[in-house]
């Protein structure tokens, strides 16, 4: 089949794609956009020499974090940007490190989810990672 002909198989491949609407959505998010990240040659040092993150302390956070933005619970209580600062300090960030950041989590949600949560994680993390980058540089 040529790639231009209509394919109903992936469309509703598609549709099929579940939102960010549920912890559970979001757990498996946060684990898909971890594995992509600390698979690249520039970020995943920062998390594992730099910080030397405890995946079993770190994701829950991560995912406690997205839970709060997401869907209004209130697990989360930790201040997200001294740890930055701190971060920054031991390992300066660049503009390129924001930017490929926020290209794996939007290319993660992307690819793996679709919905109105969805286009609001990715509008959430633009604006966080703008003011952060703002912030620190
Ligand atoms: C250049 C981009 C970024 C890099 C390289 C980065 C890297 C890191 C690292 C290494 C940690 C672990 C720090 C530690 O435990 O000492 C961390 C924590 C965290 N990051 Fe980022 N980060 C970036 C941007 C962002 C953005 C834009 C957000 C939010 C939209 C975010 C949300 C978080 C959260 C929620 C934590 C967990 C803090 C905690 O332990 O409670 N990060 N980040």
């Amino acid at each position: 089949m040529s790639p231009v002909e209509w394919n109903p198989a992936a469309e509703s491949a598609n549709t099929a794609k579940p939102d960010l609407d549920s912890r559970e959505h979001i757990e498996e998010f946060v684990r898909l956009f971890y594995a992509r990240m600390l698979k690249d040659e520039i970020l995943a040092p920062i998390f594992v020499d730099v910080a030397r993150i405890d995946l079993d302390v770190h994701l829950p956070h991560i995912i406690d974090y997205w839970c709060k933005l997401l869907l209004g619970e209130q697990d989360y209580q930790r201040h997200t940007m001294n740890i930055h600062r701190r971060l920054h300090a031991r390992r300066e960030l660049e503009p390129g490190d924001f930017a490929r950041w926020l290209e794996f989590f939007t290319t993660t949600a992307d690819y793996h989810f679709a919905g109105e949560r969805t286009e609001r994680a990715k509008r959430v993390a633009a604006s966080i990672a703008g003011n952060m980058e703002r912030s620190l540089l």
